[in-house]
């Protein structure tokens, strides 16, 4: 078995990311050398836990375990509370280890338990969903939502280590495979045309979990944002570029709620479209490249609008309002990442909230005022 090691490099809070088949077992001393004499505890997916808890407890030894149901509504005040208190409980102190075990919903709860914990525990990521092992478990950004937004509460926080087992995603349900996609592909859209043009021929591979596939998006993924979390780990500046189409697709989610109607995956995907479309509209982006990336969204079986996504509704005013709540607006001031072309997209703040509202009213999908 071959691993690759990305490193997030971050001075005194530089972590590896260890990435491959059988990552686990190949690293059970790296992490019972974190865990050093602090006690442990499994932060859980409640379905993750079924199913792979024997390959995690193979390794830490018996640790006390704190389950989370599955889904997006445990990124919130009351599942925090319930798991805070049974950490306090369980007698972790600042050198007590957290372990993330699941997908990006216990990776950002267990990430913010561990930020805020007697002001912050050791942390370890170790992703279950191809979504959070090309993207969440990576980076540090922690948070719950709340009844104003997604991931308005929440920490940077990094994890000491990010342990991305492939074997495990062999159980993944074809819908969270391609949600966790959308976020592989972002990666070639943002900065990499190279990238995308592989995934435009790839993605069947990826989809159908092809080791070599796999692991060339997860590694490619995980690189791209190691460099850009290293350059700016506060999303000061050039980090944004990792929140395209979230503009758009946070505000998708927090409409339809947060009750598994549409995953973040979908919103990004769809959100992702919209991007190009807007800048598109905004004559910042040749129609061409907008069609190509509506065209291999469809081609993966993704959604491309609200039109194609049962679960996505709401009315142009709606979104825009959920759009306001967005952490990167400054002033008041929209932030959007918008595209010069595939693998070339900017961070602007210059957005004229009147012609983005008439765009949004037409958008295939949207419910009339
Ligand atoms: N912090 C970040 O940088 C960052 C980045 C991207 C997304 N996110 C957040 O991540 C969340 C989405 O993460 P997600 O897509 O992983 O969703 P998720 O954590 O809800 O997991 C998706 C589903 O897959 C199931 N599952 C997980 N692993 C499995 C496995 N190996 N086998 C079978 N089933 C499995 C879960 O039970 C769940 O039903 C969102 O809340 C999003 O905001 C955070
Ligand atoms: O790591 C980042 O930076 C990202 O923006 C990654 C996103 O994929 C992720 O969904 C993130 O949680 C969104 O961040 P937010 O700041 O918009 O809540
Ligand atoms: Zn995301």
């Amino acid at each position: 078995m071959t691993l690759t090691t990305v490193n997030v490099a971050l001075g005194p809070r530089s972590y590896d990311i260890v990435i491959g088949t059988g990552a686990l077992s190949a690293t059970a001393e790296r992490l019972t050398g974190i865990i050093g004499k602090g006690q442990p505890a499994i932060i859980a997916d409640e379905k993750v836990w079924g199913l792979h808890k024997d390959a995690l407890l193979a390794v830490t030894g018996d640790v006390p375990v704190i389950t989370v149901p599955s889904g997006e509504a445990s990124k919130s005040f009351a599942s925090y509370e319930r798991v805070m208190e049974a950490l306090l409980a369980a007698d972790l102190g600042r050198d007590g280890t957290i372990i993330a075990f699941g997908g990006g919903v216990v990776g950002d709860l267990a990430g913010f338990c561990a930020a805020t914990l007697k002001r912050g525990c050791q942390f370890v990521q170790v992703p279950t969903t191809l979504l959070a092992q090309v993207d969440s478990s990576v980076g540090g950004k922690t948070a719950i939502n709340s009844a104003a937004g997604k991931n308005l509460v929440g920490a940077f926080y990094q994890p000491k280590l990010v342990i991305i087992d492939t074997d495990l995603l062999k159980t993944l349900p074809e819908r969270e495979l391609k949600a966790g996609y959308a976020e592989v592909l972002k990666y070639g859209l943002l900065g990499d045309e190279v990238f995308f043009g592989w995934l435009e021929t790839a993605y069947k591979d990826i989809l159908e979990l092809d080791p070599l596939a796999v692991t060339r998006a997860i590694e490619t993924s995980c690189r791209e944002k190691a460099r850009l979390v290293a350059a700016d780990e506060q999303e000061a500046s050039v980090r944004a570029l990792l929140n395209l189409g979230h503009t758009f697709g946070h505000a998708i989610e927090a409409e339809a709620g947060y009750g598994g109607d549409v995953l973040h995956g979908e919103g990004v995907a769809i959100g992702m479209a919209m991007a190009f479309r807007y800048s598109t509209a905004l004559g910042r982006c040749p129609g061409q490249d907008t069609g190509r990336v509506e065209a291999h969204l469809k081609s993966a079986g993704m959604p491309a609008s609200l039109a194609d996504h049962p679960g996505a509704k709401g009315t142009a005013e709606a979104l825009l309002s959920w759009m306001g709540q967005d952490k990167k607006n400054v002033g008041g001031r929209l932030k959007l990442i918008l595209a010069r072309g595939i693998g070339d997209t900017y961070i602007t703040d210059d957005v004229d909230p009147d012609h983005l509202l008439s765009f949004l009213k037409q958008e295939p999908g949207i419910q009339p005022s």
